[in-house]
């Protein structure tokens, strides 16, 4: 007779939060509740709204300007972060929170900040504000590249620098008219017309597209280049597509607004600066990284770029001695674009709401770090998301010790059509299933797919499609762990794998596949699964031994090839039976194996 038992690591959870156990419709993400409040750090100023949505839910800290040994150590104490540009959220803010931090806020858009591969494998969610600064960084563009044609900024310099000095005019006559001429410079400062100029927007998306309405306001030609943009809402706004070398050579003026990425990295070169048309007036509201800054100070003492108006810097703030930013050719302002009062309010809110949102677990609409799943094909899934864990649960608990899991197949049979079945947040919660219990790693939807990479886990998914009802998303769900060898045999199907099976009833998920054998016990509580042979009273002997040791039974069923044969009963307790219970078990004669296993 073989005997296993199988343990549930305890996972730790972060203080001031535990684990749910089951996991309701909008909890799926992250399955965390507060016990205690969370607290949240804000690094940077945040706009009141925000702040006072932030009270009603967590213990706030604001904390600004801190060092990066300040912000790892308030880091360790907090369960989320809410920065914008000004706060490098790198690897080691990660390490320091020792798995604490569950939610990086970015109160704005560009998240080129925040270590994502680093969140991703601390398993913290990242989610910014991306919609309430766009109006403001459009504006910004526009005042910045109609300040420049205009050569605003530099004579309001030259008109304050001459009265400014106004008292020394009273001590010498000579050195008071130079000055009345450098306050008063109206040939120095003739400026260029916008209107039928061409305006190439690099990056149509919400900022570039706002930017390219308002040009379109002027009276400028506008055109965009942009990989993903859609040509058809282009179209709509009267801008045309064009391929990145037509942009850059046809215009007059350029305007920056696509992210920085590992593509966009200095995308302004000396190469691409070499094929621009001359004279052309460069504008940057997006990041300083996508402009190579000493090619732009070479291109603008060659008169290639005749001006350049930025609010982005590769290093901010700048060096005070920044060639770039002294060059009188250039207008300059210290990251301003989301700087409205307006946009402010509105950041502060949107990301307020968004890490509330996920300290709750929910999923957040704004994640930039883990699948979105719209909220109504969660709620239809969220039975099934709960089986799809414990089926996993049960199927690593089966596998023999020092066993390993490397390759898992899961098989979703639904009557729908394969292409309208979202497997996401099912797979992820199969991984979850599989590691956590012979772990202490915590997995949830930010991090599921890199911890299987990296414990060596292939998941292969296949969706089959059976006759079913239109209403369930799926009929059932099967999870077979290959090369495996089982501290229950019987677990094992006749083609090698490990498999169990189940499907939702009435909303409980419920065992029905064990190896070769067909169940019926409902997922709650934990499981005991024997093998004996089939004959009349095991019920009742398995069942007076649980009783005996006041282990309430809350479901049976057997499953049998054949009459007087084999038969596995799956028995749902609710209590953990002691080892002794278990023992008793096992000697009943007619046991063949038995294991016992913790959902
Ligand atoms: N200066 C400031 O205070 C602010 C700066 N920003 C920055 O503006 C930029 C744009 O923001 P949103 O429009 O909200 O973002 P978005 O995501 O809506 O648009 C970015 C667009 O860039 C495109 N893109 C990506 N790679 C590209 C490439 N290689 N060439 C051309 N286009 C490419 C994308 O397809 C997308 O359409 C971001 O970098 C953001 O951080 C945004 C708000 C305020
Ligand atoms: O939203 C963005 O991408 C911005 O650049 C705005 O940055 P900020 O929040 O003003 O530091």
């Amino acid at each position: 007779m073989a005997a296993a038992t199988s343990q549930s690591h305890l996972l730790r959870p972060s203080p001031g939060l535990r684990r749910a156990s089951l996991p309701s419709p909008s909890r799926i993400s992250f399955a965390l509740r507060a016990v205690s409040k969370p607290t949240v750090l804000v690094a940077e100023k945040l706009g009141a709204a925000g702040l006072e949505l932030l009270k009603e839910f967590a213990n706030v800290d604001c904390a600004y300007n801190m060092t990066p040994e300040e912000l790892c150590a308030k880091v360790a104490l907090s369960d989320a972060l809410i920065v914008r540009s000004g706060t490098k959220v790198n690897r080691s803010v990660f390490e320091f929170s020792a798995g604490r931090l569950r939610v990086v806020g970015r109160a704005g858009v560009g998240i080129d900040n925040v270590d994502l591969a680093a969140a991703t494998e601390h398993g913290c969610l990242v989610v910014n504000a991306p919609t309430a600064n766009t109006v403001a960084a459009a504006e910004h563009g526009i005042a910045l590249m109609a300040a420049m044609a205009r050569n605003v900024a530099q004579a309001d310099a030259a008109l304050k620098a001459g009265n400014t000095c106004k008292w020394i005019q009273t001590f010498t006559f000579i050195l008071s008219s130079l000055l009345q001429i450098c306050k008063w410079q109206r040939n120095k400062y003739v400026g260029v017309s916008l209107v039928g100029k061409t305006l190439a927007i690099l990056g149509f998306g919400k900022v570039g597209s706002e930017v390219a309405r308002r040009a379109k306001g002027l009276g400028m030609h506008v055109v965009a280049h942009d990989p993903y943009a859609s040509a058809a809402r282009a179209r709509a706004i009267g801008v045309e597509l064009v391929s990145f070398e037509d942009a850059i050579s046809a215009a007059d003026f350029i305007s920056l607004h696509m992210p920085l990425t590992p593509s966009t990295d200095k995308m302004l070169n000396d190469e691409t600066f070499a094929k621009m048309k001359k004279g052309v007036r460069i504008v940057n509201v997006a990041r300083g990284g996508v402009i190579d800054e000493e090619a732009l100070v070479r291109a603008l003492d060659s008169g290639i770029v005749a001006q350049a108006a930025l609010d982005v810097f590769t290093v901010e703030p700048p060096a005070a001695d920044s060639k770039l930013v002294l060059h009188e050719n250039v207008t300059v302002t210290p990251h301003l674009g989301a700087s409205t009062v307006e946009a402010q309010e509105g950041v502060a809110i949107e990301i307020a709401e968004a890490v509330v949102g996920a300290l709750k677990g929910e999923l957040s609409a704004t994640a930039v770090n883990a699948p979105m799943v719209p909220a109504e094909v969660l709620s239809e899934l969220a039975p099934y998301v709960e089986l799809a864990e414990k089926l996993a649960r049960l199927a690593v608990q089966l596998v023999a010790g020092g066993g390993g899991v490397k390759s898992v197949k899961v098989t979703y049979a639904s009557g729908r059509s394969p292409d309208d079945l979202d497997t996401r947040v099912l797979r992820a919660m199969i991984t979850k299933g599989l590691i956590e219990p012979i772990s202490s790693v915590f997995v949830n939807l930010v991090n599921a797919d890199f911890t299987a990479k990296q414990r060596g886990i292939r998941i292969t998914e296949e969706r089959v499609q059976i006759d079913g009802t239109a209403e369930s998303p799926i009929e059932y769900i099967k999870v077979q762990i290959a090369q495996a060898g089982s501290k229950f045999p019987s677990a094992v199907s006749e083609t090698g794998e490990i498999t169990v099976a189940g499907r939702v009833k009435d909303g409980i998920p419920h065992l029905t596949e064990v190896g070769s054998f067909q169940v019926d016990v409902s997922l709650e509580g934990s499981i005991i699964l024997c093998r004996q042979v089939d004959q009349p009273g095991m019920i009742g002997a398995v069942g007076s031994v649980l009783g005996e040791q006041n282990v309430n039974v809350s479901f049976m069923s057997v499953g049998r090839i054949a009459p007087r044969k084999h038969a596995v009963m799956a028995i749902g307790v609710d209590e953990e039976p002691t080892k002794e219970t278990l023992t008793k078990i096992g000697e009943i004669p007619a046991i063949e194996e038995f294991v016992f296993l913790k959902l």
